[in-house]
Order: C-alpha cells, then sequence, then structure tokens
C-alpha cells in the first residue's frame, strides 16, 4: 500500500511524532497516532503546508552559527587530510623499514635475495611496530588535544554570545528609550542619559525606564487639557496627531462634541500604549533576566540543575541508542502510551492487553477482510492496523527482542583483537592458493603438520600477531553472511591474477566489499607467471576505485606468489597494517557472543558449530544459544584441532554440545541461565514449526476433488486477479453457468492488477485460490505465497482456467504441461545497440535465467509481452546461465520496449504425465 506512516514523515521533519500530530490535527489531515498510515495526498499536503515553516526553521541558523560551522568543517577537513598524511607517512616508514630488513637479512645470508618490489627509502630505527605505535600514540594525544581545544574555544564562542545578547538587550533598551521619548521635549532626555550610561546593570537601565515613562504619561495627561483649549474649532486638531487623524474629513461635527471625542480616544488610545509599553516591558524584563541567569548559571543550583538535565538527556539518548540499534522506532520505545504486544498474538492477548471487547477487534478485522477467530493469532501489520483504527500506539515485540541486548562496553573494557580476512576474487585466481600459502607460512614450523582440521576458519600467526582467516573464500558466502546480520570480516584480502588482471567477480567482489564498508587490500598473485603485469593490475582497478596508496589512495597493494610463496609474509604483515589502521578492538571479559560460520552434525560428535567470538570469553561449560539450536558447550576445538579451554574475540572455535545443527550465519550468544537459554531456543523452534503448519493448510486446485470427496469441502474460494475488468466479467459469467451442486465457486475478491502480499494474505485466511489472467505477483507475494502454501494459478486465456477448475472438480487436473519458472531478472538499465535493438541490464533476483528459457516481460504486475530470450551475456560474453546475485545483459527476441523496473521472468514448459 502507498502512502507513509506519522512517524515516517515525522522524522522526515526532524519533529517528534507528536509534534507531527499536532501539525496534522492543525490541518485537520486525520491520523490519530503515530503510526497511522498517511494516504499519498495527504503526504503531499503536509509537505507542502510545512515547507515554509521548515524553511524558517532552517533560516533560524544565524550567520554566526553558519559561520562557525564552516570553520569546524574546515577544521575537521585539515584534521582528516593531516591524519591521511600521517597514516601514509607511518605505512611508507614500514614498508621502506620492511624493504630495509629484508635486504639486511638477505645480505646476511648471502643469499641472492629477489627483491620483489622497487627499493624503498631509508628505514627508520625503530622497529615497524614501535614506529607505527609511536605513530598512533602521537595521533591520539593531537586528537585529544584538538578535542580539548575545540571545547574551549566552543565555551569562549558560547560566552561571546551572551555577552552579545546582553548589550543587544541594553542597546535595544536604549533605542526604544530614544525614539518613545522623541517628541517629548525638555526634561525626559536628560534623565533617561545617566540611566543609559554602559556602566550601569540591564535592570537598572529599565527601572530608570520604567520611571521615565511614567513621567511621561502624567505630563501627556497634563498637556491633554491644553490640547483642547488650544483647537476649540479646528477640526483637523492642529498639533493633535490624534485627533487630526481621527477626525474623519468633510463630517461635520460640533465642536464639543468632537473635543469630548477626543479626549476619549486620546485615553484610550493612551492606555493602549501604555499597556503595549507595558507587555513590551515586560518581554524585555524577561529575556534581560534570562539573559543575566544564563550568564551567573555557574551558580550551584544552575549547575545542579544543569547536570541533572544533562543526565536526563544521556538516559534518553542511550535508550534512543538502544532503539536504534535493535532496529526499532525510538520514538515508540520512549513513549509510555504504547502498549507492547508480543509477535503472534492471538486476537484473544491482543484485546486483552489493550483492554478492549474481543467482539470489538474481531469485528474491525472482518471490516478489513480478515475474518479471525479468538484463538488465531494476529499477522504484526494487523496488530498494528487494528490498534491504529481504535487510535492506540502499539509496539510489536518480537522473542529475540526480548531477550536481546545491547552491548555497551566502556572504552576501558576495550582491548586488542586480531583481525578476520576473508578472500575474494575471481575464478582461478588463486584464492585457495593463497589462503593455503599463508597457512603454512603463518604457522611455527614444528606445527605444519598439526593442521588436519577443517573448521571453516584458520588463525595464522606473524611476528608474535594473530590473524583469523574465513575458510570459504568467494563472496557468495560473505553476502550470504552478511545478508543475515553477521558481519564478520575486517579485511577483505581481494586476489587478482596479474596475468590476468581485472575480471567480472573481481568486480563484483570490489561491490560486495563497498557494500559493507570493510578495507581492501590487493594481492596482486601470480607473478611468478612470465605474462604477469602487475602494473596493469593497478591501472585497471583505478576504475573501480581501488586505487593504490602509492598513487595518493586509500589500497594496499602486495605482490605475491600463491604457488612460489613469495612475499606471503609481506602480505601478513600488510594485513596487520591495515588492522592497525582500523584499531580493532573488543571486550574479552564478558559472556562470549558472535556468530555461527560452519556447522554440520557429525556422526560421532553429534551437532558441531564453529563460531567466531566478537566479544567476551567462551568456556567451557558456558550456555549458548545459536539460531534455535542452545546447548552446554561440552568441549571447544580450536583450528588445529586442540580441545580449549576458552576462546577469546576474534578466536574461530569449533563447539560440541548443542541440541541441533544452527546454520551458518546464526548469532551465537551465552546465557547466564539455562533456563532462558531454553526458552529462547523453544520459542524460536516453535514459530519456525507454527509457520510451516500454517502453511500446510491451504486450499489447493490440486486437493480440491480429494477434499469434495472427504466431503471436506463444499465451497471454492477464489481470489481473481487480471489485466483488465473485461476478464473478471468474463469468468464470473462462465463459473455461472457451471454445475455448482457439489461444490459452490465463491469469488471472495476480485480486482484489476497484480498478485499483492495482502491478496496471498487475504487467500491464507480465507483458504482461497487466486487466479491471475495476465498479471504476475509482485514484490514479495510470491515467496509469501511459497511460505503460506497458498495455491496461485496464472492463466493467459479464461478458458484454460475454466478446464482447470472443472477439472479440479472431478479430480482431474494434472495438465500434460505445465510452466517452470526458473529465474527472475530485474531490469537495472536500458541500452541501445546499433543492429540489434534494445538490451537490458538486468540483475538476477532469483533462481537462474537460461538462453533457452522462455520469458515474460512483466510491468507493474501485468505481463505485457512474452516470448524468448535473443541474447544473453555477462561482459560481452554470451552466457548459457545466470544465477541468482548476477548482472547481466538481456536482449528479447522481437521486443524493444524494455524499460528500467521491468521483470524479465524466464520459464520452461515441462511436460508432466497424466496421472489419470
Ligand atoms: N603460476 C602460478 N599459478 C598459480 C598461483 N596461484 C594459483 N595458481 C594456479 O591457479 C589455479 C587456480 O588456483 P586456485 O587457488 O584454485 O584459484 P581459486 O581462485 O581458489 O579458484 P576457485 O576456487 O575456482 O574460485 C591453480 O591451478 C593454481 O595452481 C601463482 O601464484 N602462480
Amino acid at each position: 500500500m502507498a502512502g507513509m506512516r506519522v512517524h515516517e514523515l515525522a522524522k522526515e521533519f526532524n519533529m517528534s511524532s507528536k509534534e507531527m500530530l499536532d501539525k496534522l490535527h492543525e490541518m485537520k489531515v486525520p491520523a490519530k497516532s503515530h503510526a497511522s498510515m498517511l494516504t499519498d495526498a495527504y503526504v503531499e499536503k503536509v509537505r507542502k503546508n510545512l515547507a515554509p515553516e521548515i524553511k524558517q526553521r532552517a533560516g533560524k541558523l544565524e550567520s554566526e552559527e553558519a559561520h562557525k560551522l564552516a570553520q569546524d568543517q574546515a577544521e575537521a577537513k585539515a584534521k582528516k587530510e593531516e591524519e591521511e598524511r600521517a597514516r601514509r607517512e607511518a605505512v611508507e616508514q614500514e614498508r621502506a623499514a620492511r624493504e630495509a630488513e629484508r635486504a639486511r637479512r638477505a645480505e646476511q645470508d648471502g643469499e641472492d635475495g629477489k627483491p620483489a618490489s622497487k627499493p624503498k627509502k631509508l628505514a627508520p630505527h625503530a622497529s615497524p611496530y614501535e614506529s607505527l605505535a609511536t605513530q598512533i600514540e602521537n595521533e591520539k594525544e593531537r586528537v585529544a588535544r584538538e578535542k580539548a581545544e575545540a571545547k574551549a574555544r566552543a565555551r569562549a564562542a558560547a560566552i561571546a554570545k551572551e555577552v552579545a545578547k546582553k548589550q543587544a538587550v541594553e542597546e535595544a533598551l536604549r533605542n526604544r528609550g530614544k525614539t518613545t521619548k522623541a517628541p517629548v521635549p525638555a526634561k525626559a532626555p536628560k534623565k533617561a542619559a545617566p540611566v543609559l550610561t554602559p556602566r550601569k546593570s540591564g535592570f537598572d537601565s529599565l527601572l530608570a525606564q520604567i520611571d521615565a515613562e511614567k513621567q511621561r504619561m502624567d505630563r501627556q495627561k497634563q498637556a491633554k487639557p491644553a490640547q483642547q483649549q488650544q483647537q476649540p474649532g479646528g477640526r483637523r486638531g492642529g498639533k493633535s496627531e490624534r485627533g487630526g487623524k481621527k477626525g474623519k474629513r468633510g463630517v461635520q461635527i460640533v465642536p464639543e462634541l468632537e473635543a469630548q471625542m477626543a479626549v476619549e480616544t486620546q485615553d484610550r488610545y493612551a492606555h493602549m500604549a501604555v499597556q503595549a509599553e507595558k507587555f513590551q516591558r515586560d518581554k524585555v524584563l524577561a529575556e534581560a533576566r534570562a539573559a543575566v541567569e544564563a550568564a551567573t548559571s555557574h551558580e550551584n543550583e544552575g549547575r545542579r540543575k544543569k547536570r541533572k538535565q544533562k543526565r536526563e538527556a544521556e538516559q534518553r539518548e542511550r535508550l534512543e541508542l538502544e532503539a536504534i540499534e535493535k532496529g526499532l522506532d525510538p520514538t515508540l520505545v520512549l513513549d509510555d502510551s504504547v502498549v507492547e504486544i508480543p509477535q503472534g498474538a492471538t486476537v484473544a492477548k491482543f484485546a486483552e492487553l489493550l483492554g478492549v471487547a474481543p467482539n470489538d477487534v474481531i469485528k474491525r478485522l472482518f471490516m478489513l477482510g480478515q475474518v479471525l477467530t479468538l484463538t488465531q493469532s494476529m499477522s504484526d501489520d494487523l496488530v498494528e492496523l487494528i490498534a491504529d483504527d481504535m487510535g492506540r500506539k502499539v509496539r510489536v515485540v518480537s522473542p529475540e527482542e526480548e531477550y536481546a541486548v545491547v552491548y555497551h562496553d566502556s572504552e576501558a573494557d576495550l582491548l586488542p583483537r586480531p583481525p578476520v580476512v576473508t578472500v575474494m576474487g575471481h575464478v582461478d585466481h588463486g584464492k585457495t592458493s593463497l589462503l593455503d600459502a599463508i597457512r603454512h607460512t603463518g604457522v611455527v614450523e614444528s606445527e605444519a603438520g598439526g593442521i588436519t582440521q577443517h573448521i571453516g576458519a584458520s588463525v595464522v600467526e606473524i611476528d608474535g600477531r594473530r590473524i583469523t582467516f574465513i575458510d570459504t573464500p568467494g563472496h557468495e558466502a560473505f553476502t550470504a553472511m552478511r545478508a543475515r546480520g553477521a558481519q564478520v570480516t575486517d579485511v577483505i584480502v581481494l586476489v587478482v591474477a596479474a596475468d590476468d588482471g581485472v575480471m567480472p567477480q573481481t568486480i563484483e567482489a570490489i561491490n560486495h566489499a563497498k557494500a559493507a564498508d570493510v578495507p581492501i587490500v590487493v594481492a596482486v598473485n601470480k607473478i611468478d607467471k612470465p605474462g604477469a603485469n602487475p602494473d596493469r593490475v593497478r591501472q585497471e582497478l583505478t576504475e573501480y576505485g581501488v586505487i593504490p596508496e602509492e598513487w595518493g589512495g586509500k589500497n594496499m597493494f602486495v605482490e605475491v606468489s600463491a604457488k612460489k610463496k613469495l612475499h606471503i609474509d609481506d602480505l601478513l604483515e600488510t594485513i596487520l597494517l591495515q588492522a592497525d589502521v582500523l584499531e580493532l578492538k573488543a571486550n574479552p571479559n564478558a559472556d562470549a557472543s558472535g556468530f555461527v560460520i560452519e556447522a554440520n552434525l557429525d556422526k560421532g560428535r553429534g551437532p558441531v558449530a564453529t563460531v567466531l567470538i566478537q566479544r567476551g570469553t567462551l568456556k567451557t561449560g558456558d550456555v549458548v544459544v545459536a539460531g534455535t539450536s542452545y546447548g552446554r558447550v561440552r568441549a571447544l576445538v580450536d583450528p588445529r584441532g586442540t580441545h580449549v579451554a576458552d576462546a577469546k574475540p576474534a578466536d574461530p572455535v569449533e563447539i560440541l554440545g548443542l541440541s541441533s545443527v544452527p546454520t551458518a550465519g546464526d548469532e551465537f550468544r551465552v546465557f547466564a541461565d539455562e533456563r532462558d537459554a531454553r526458552k529462547l531456543a523453544d520459542e524460536r523452534q516453535l514459530r519456525e514449526r507454527l509457520a510451516a503448519q500454517d502453511a500446510k493448510a491451504h486450499m489447493s486446485l490440486d486437493d480440491l476433488f480429494s477434499r469434495i470427496e472427504e466431503g471436506k469441502q463444499t465451497d471454492l474460494n477464489l481470489i481473481v486477479k487480471a489485466d483488465v475488468q473485461g476478464s473478471i466479467e468474463a469468468l464470473r459469467d462462465a463459473f455461472e453457468k457451471m454445475d455448482q451442486s457439489e461444490v459452490r465457486i465463491n469469488i471472495v475478491h476480485s480486482a484489476v492488477g497484480g498478485i499483492t502480499e495482502t491478496d496471498v494474505t487475504l487467500a491464507a485466511a480465507s483458504d482461497a485460490i487466486i487466479i491471475g489472467f495476465n498479471v504476475r505477483p509482485t514484490g514479495k507475494s510470491r515467496t509469501q505465497a511459497e511460505k503460506e502454501k497458498v495455491d496461485i494459478r496464472l492463466y493467459r486465456v479464461i478458458y484454460q482456467a475454466i478446464e482447470d477448475i472443472n477439472a479440479a472438480r472431478v479430480g482431474l487436473l494434472s495438465p500434460d504441461i505445465v510452466e517452470e519458472d526458473t529465474g527472475i531478472a530485474e531490469v537495472r538499465d536500458t541500452f541501445r545497440v546499433p543492429k540489434v535493438g534494445t538490451i537490458a541490464g538486468c540483475y538476477v533476483v532469483e533462481g537462474e535465467i537460461s538462453r533457452d528459457d522462455k520469458v515474460r516481460i512483466v510491468r507493474d504486475g501485468t505481463v505485457i509481452f512474452d516470448g524468448v530470450i535473443a541474447s544473453l551475456r555477462r561482459f560481452k560474453d554470451d552466457v548459457k546461465t545466470v544465477k541468482q546475485g548476477y548482472e547481466c545483459g538481456i536482449g528479447i527476441e522481437k521486443f524493444q520496449d524494455l524499460k528500467v523496473g521491468d521483470f524479465i521472468e524466464g520459464y520452461k514448459m515441462l511436460e508432466v504425465e497424466r496421472t489419470e
């Protein structure tokens, strides 16, 4: 459904939901709570109405602040540049040191050392890591110093602003004094002058001001009779400005009456003027008081108040932060009037928690087309919709959230930890060989034979420091983990073969690394090969934003040969350098948590999972939950197959003792109480089972006949979606003519347009089959239908649908030719190629598209063309298939009207034998 919720719109305008609701009420836009859905038209209206206000708010940013902002930005930029320069210098120095060290070692050994790269600058005296450490230390000190200076500057600016404000108030008073007193001759200026000497305080001047004002009023009163006498018959009233203006021209007024009126009018205006003055004075007084209070706020009381406010703000900020980290709307978490509803609550539970009549809930559900009983559970959307309908605020709480913890470690608890690295690159560029070479370099000779086990990750050691490598190379596993929320990699090593250069998967790996915001260290591999051209690799990579440091970029490059094991230690050192830049830290003194990176069922040992510790220390005997599985850790095994007592941050370790096999990417966490662990795992399992069970219940055309035979089915509910209304009418007519003695056909819902998630929900709730004519499932409706086992039948002609339903009624439904969907590609760009036509730059979002597939072009849920593929390419090469997650170019035979946003759905016609 299009539209926007109130809290989303509020966020757009940087307002609280409450503020937005008030604005909406002012604009007469119907919205009951933060979760109310606003239609596009209302959203548009609100945006239009609020635009000037937002502009005005923005305009309030004083020029001084704008200036300060610009200054801050300039400072930040300079600081960043300085840091970057220092870092680069450090790296250069390290490099130089390493080169020198290697050269020295080669000389000592009397070997004919082959320096891989060109000679670098002289090495400094200190060891590489010492110098880097000092560098980092200096850097930190400088940052701290700058912070303190910035703070002092800000404080000085604030005080200056206060003083300026005070001066402005006094200035305003002085000016006001001058203007009001100008028409009054004689003494007034004399009185005002000493009062407004700059040495006097704002209050003194104000008091004097008030006195002067009183005297002026008295004088005016005394002057009044005199003025009246001066203008006995003069309609225009000579000197009296007010009288002159008020006496209307051309209207004859009796002189006495006019005099009388003049007095009254003058009195009234004088009174109003006094009132206005008083109001002004009060306002200025209040401002002055505030200014003085602000200026003297270092007094104890003010300080205490400020501290309290600060504490409250911090508490609020923390709660907000926690909510955001949990992916929740902070306004909902902080709002006391929000009722928390557990996910999957039944109608009865929902009513009870809100304190409303269950019947009322059922009625409202019914109005939404959702027929639910008291004991049926409500989806998250329904909970929100019904609550909104009732004008109540709710928040759906998932079981995970109930147990969700947000870790806050203080700076003092954080200790340096080893980096976790994933190797990526194009097929055959040497990822596996490089990992092998690394494993052999990074282990002590005596232990080399000890690597007998593959546990999904390995740890290597260089110069007494450790690096963890994830064993599954390639970006598929990396992205699959990331899709599940498991971000475990700190550094990506991009392997590029020096004889092959940048290839499609190299680019994809770069994109995945960028998407995950993980730095790339480039390993230019196979430099031993005759055709190797490392500089070409450097050149090619610049096109994709991977630029060598020596060219002013951010990426470190190392030339290696996995096969000949050349410069592998160089690569490891570079990874450590990159890790130093990242300042990786974790708190080891806490209950462990992290992610499952591999899991399987071992015949002898039962469920085994390799986990990567991200925080804390995991010990044998700990109770853990990993996905839907839980258990007490019976044993911990490190990558060398050794049983260990504990595992620390960045350690990969196998755990034994789980109740079942978790999935890679599952989060794992230690629980203090075994009961809590079991409860969470059980609840997760239950939910999975319920989802599977729920999915079973729905109607399908295939089992219609058996249901009729069993006497279970007397109704066949249909939801009909079509590209034009005519198809719906034609189908309705056809059904009416059908024999409905055994089973009655009901069209519970029909509409023009693609098959949406709401259609699927409705079908699931009313046990209906969805029939689509020239339309397709849109968005996530296809996956939802699969999950909920809702039968969707798609047809191009009406008689096919009628035939199918007729056949199903008598149990003959087994079409001899069926369509099988193969994959879906989304059109992201289009190109015109001379003599070929339009080519769509696509991304395969589901399944696999094959060159010989038949295809449907679907636009806005409607099939607009059905045909075959003319060309299928990946980066200039013709290919047979393209899998999910890859980009490709697709040309369609006899169809040029491809547009961005279209979906190309591949399918095959399969012959299926009739069962009857
Ligand atoms: N000459 C030479 N050959 C290498 C080097 N590194 C790897 N190879 C060879 O390149 C081929 C591919 O190496 P792999 O390590 O399997 O490459 P990969 O990237 O893991 O390949 P996939 O697992 O298929 O993605 C093998 O035949 C290796 O022997 C190297 O440094 N020099």
